[in-house]
């Protein structure tokens, strides 16, 4: 068994380290604001309080955009949280925008993926009308676990300037969130995607968050075949490490820049 559970200490080291790199973005990009989208899950709840460390709650804009499948118990944590800590934020209703989408591509209709994308990334060009209009950063919420498996919309939720908890597996954003003073009940609120309705992070991956850092911490991130992971975890089978190491594999691309082909001579 692998224990990624960090120590007090440790997690005090990770939050000063995450505070200081949201102002160097800042200070690099010649600001000292930045734009989030706030859902009332624990990513975006977790940059939000490293972010008002960092940059001090009034040079913050949080967005809480709600569409068609939001909750609406997410919706009214993530306005507790931008009142909570100050954070001025605006409420941006968004199924009026997918809806044009759907007026103009009709076909998509119904196409749970596509649609759901879609409003991933309307949430993202608000973010960025309002960053263009502030000049501020928008900042990501990705964490290490979504991040190697592509668990995130391309040129969606992945559309932003930075990922400051991008280095943390899912449950050290958990523990981390709890140092930091986030409640209990935010805490262990069962992540999701909030793309359709009834979605959950865990039923669509498969996989609990516990066992996917597991396993990408021994096979992706560290040294060990599938066969040595699964007899490491014991309670992972080979099939299923197989599978997260094919969408680590299948996500290459959401990691980089696109591609264009190398100059001819
Ligand atoms: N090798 C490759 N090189 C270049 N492009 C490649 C490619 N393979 C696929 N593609 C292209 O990538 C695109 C598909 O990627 P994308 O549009 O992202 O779509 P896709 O990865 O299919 O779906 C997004 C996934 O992320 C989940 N998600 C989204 C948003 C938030 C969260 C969350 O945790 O909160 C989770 C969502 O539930 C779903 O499972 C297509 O255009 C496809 O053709
Ligand atoms: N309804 C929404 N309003 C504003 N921003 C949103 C909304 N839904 C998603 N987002 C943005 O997209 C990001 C990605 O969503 P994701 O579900 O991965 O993170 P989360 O909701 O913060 O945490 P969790 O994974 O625990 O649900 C969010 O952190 C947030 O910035
Ligand atoms: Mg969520």
């Amino acid at each position: 068994m692998i224990d990624l559970r960090l120590s007090e200490s440790e997690l005090e080291a990770r939050r000063n380290h995450l505070v200081e790199f949201i102002r160097d973005r800042a200070d690099a990009a010649g600001t000292d604001r930045a734009v989030l989208g706030l859902s009332g899950g624990i990513d975006s709840t977790l940059t939000a309080y490293l972010a008002v460390e960092a940059l001090g709650e009034e040079n913050l804009h949080g967005l809480v955009m709600p569409g068609e499948v939001s909750r609406e118990d997410n919706m009214s944590d993530a306005e507790w949280v931008a009142q909570e800590l100050g954070i001025p934020y605006d409420v941006f209703e968004i199924n009026p925008i997918v809806d044009q989408f759907l007026d103009a591509y009709t076909e998509a209709e119904g196409d749970q993926l596509a649609v759901g994308n879609a409003r991933a990334r309307t949430r993202g060009v608000l973010n960025y009308l309002v960053a263009n209009h502030e000049n501020a950063l928008v900042l990501g919420t990705g964490n290490r676990s979504e991040a190697l498996v592509g668990y995130f919309t391309k040129y969606g939720d992945g559309a932003v300037d930075c990922h400051p908890i991008g280095n943390l597996y899912k449950q050290q954003v958990r523990q981390l969130a709890a140092h930091v003073g986030v409640p209990e009940e935010l805490v262990e609120k069962p992540p999701t995607a909030g793309l359709w309705a009834g979605q959950t992070d865990e039923e669509e991956l498969g996989i609990d968050y516990d066992s996917l850092d597991a396993v990408l911490a021994l096979n992706v991130d560290g040294p060990l075949s599938v066969a040595a992971t699964a007899r490491e975890l014991g309670d992972v089978t080979e099939e299923q490490v197989r599978s997260i190491r094919e969408m680590y594999e299948r996500s290459e691309h959401k990691r980089r820049v696109p591609p264009a082909p190398e100059p001819l001579d």
